[in-house]
């Protein structure tokens, strides 16, 4: 299973036996990388972590005002060339938090200052938004139907918005936060006189840091929990009806979750099969308990005993299998 963010491809080719390819696109510091992406039959499967996603940039090597969503772009180029009519968009897991910028300029959309220079890549050159040029923006876009499959229904400012909620995952301090957030607020101006709509605060705009608004504003796409679609393809309701216990997790389960992670979708499912559900997770954090009323009937942390984040993930696999086995034996006693 999986939400729109890292995963979400793999889930969805192996519900469906589904055609992986892959494509050299710009990564999000602007070194040149393979990104994979997958058709099924007319549509295309493309992941934003696949090309800016955050598990490819170590923690020393994060740069959120400069990273930039250009890759995700180039994907959405490649999934037109192949002929794809319906393209699903998995939004999460990234290391940008760019607005979607980077995206837009690689299909055509110029971003321009007060002097009509394009901007440097990155959310932070944001701040220096003055004009949009849309002329550019590949036709072939009209014809394509966008689907968001989004991890996350943040909006894309504010103390819920992207640079806040997600900024920091991505390295940002307290003041970049801030600087970010004004930046996507400028982008959020800038289009609204642009458009004459405001999509800011639409759910999933701030997914992906801000990539949502990006996709909801130009690419006219639209937008549904990535859980509930990629449960939908693997028939996963059907799965569950036929089943005794269900098992879910994630790396940290919080009050996050809660806004559209995996494992908030399959307890929900679970939840109207009446079928019990095992959260397992590296950690517990704040807010986890909130899950109880939504499907959850017991949440289980991995770890041993005290222990290094580092050795927690070393031994994930065993830590994972000890678990599922406590867990499983208080529900056959
Ligand atoms: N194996 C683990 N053991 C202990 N803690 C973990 C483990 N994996 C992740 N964590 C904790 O959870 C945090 C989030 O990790 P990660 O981003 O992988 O998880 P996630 O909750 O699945 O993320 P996402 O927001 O993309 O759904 C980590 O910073 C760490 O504190
Ligand atoms: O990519 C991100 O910013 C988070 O996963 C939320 O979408």
């Amino acid at each position: 299973m999986a939400d729109g963010g890292e995963g979400t491809l793999d889930a969805l080719l192996s519900a469906t036996h589904g055609d992986r390819k892959s494509c050299r696109v710009l990564g999000a510091l602007g070194e040149v990388q393979e990104a994979a992406w997958g058709l099924l039959g007319n549509t295309a499967v493309i992941e934003v972590a696949a090309a800016a996603g955050l598990e490819l940039i170590p923690p020393s090597l994060r740069r959120p005002m400069k990273a930039c969503s250009f890759g995700v772009g180039q994907l959405i180029k490649a999934a037109l060339d192949a002929h794809a009519d319906r393209i699903i968009l998995g939004l999460g897991g990234s290391s940008t938090n760019d607005g979607g910028a980077g995206m837009l300029a690689a299909l055509g959309v110029r971003l321009l200052d007060a002097k009509g220079s394009q901007l440097s890549p990155g959310g932070a050159a944001l701040k220096t938004l003055a004009k949009l040029d849309t002329s550019g923006l590949d036709p072939r876009l009209a014809l394509v139907k966008i689907e968001v499959a989004s991890d996350v229904d943040n909006p894309l400012c504010g103390n819920s918005g992207a640079s806040h909620v997600f900024g920091p995952q991505k390295g940002a301090t307290l003041d970049q936060v801030k600087e970010l957030d004004l930046s996507l607020e400028n982008l959020a101006n800038i289009c609204a006189s642009h458009f004459g709509t405001d999509q800011r605060d639409c759910a999933g705009a701030g997914a992906a840091g801000g990539l949502g608004f990006a996709a909801m504003t130009f690419l006219r796409a639209s937008f549904r929990p990535g859980v509930e679609i990629v449960a939908e393809i693997c028939g996963l309701e059907a799965e569950i009806g036929d089943t005794d216990l269900v098992f879910t997790g994630e790396g940290r389960m919080d009050a996050q979750t809660l806004r559209g992670k995996t494992p908030a979708g399959v307890a929900r499912i679970a939840q109207r099969a009446g079928v019990p559900v095992i959260a397992l997770a590296g950690a517990l954090g704040e807010g986890y308990d909130a899950l109880y009323a939504c499907g959850v009937s017991a949440a289980f942390s991995l770890v041993s005993g005290p222990m290094t984040l580092d050795a927690a993930c070393e031994h994930a696999e065993a830590l994972l299998t000890d678990r599922a086995r406590d867990a499983t034996r208080l529900w056959i006693t």
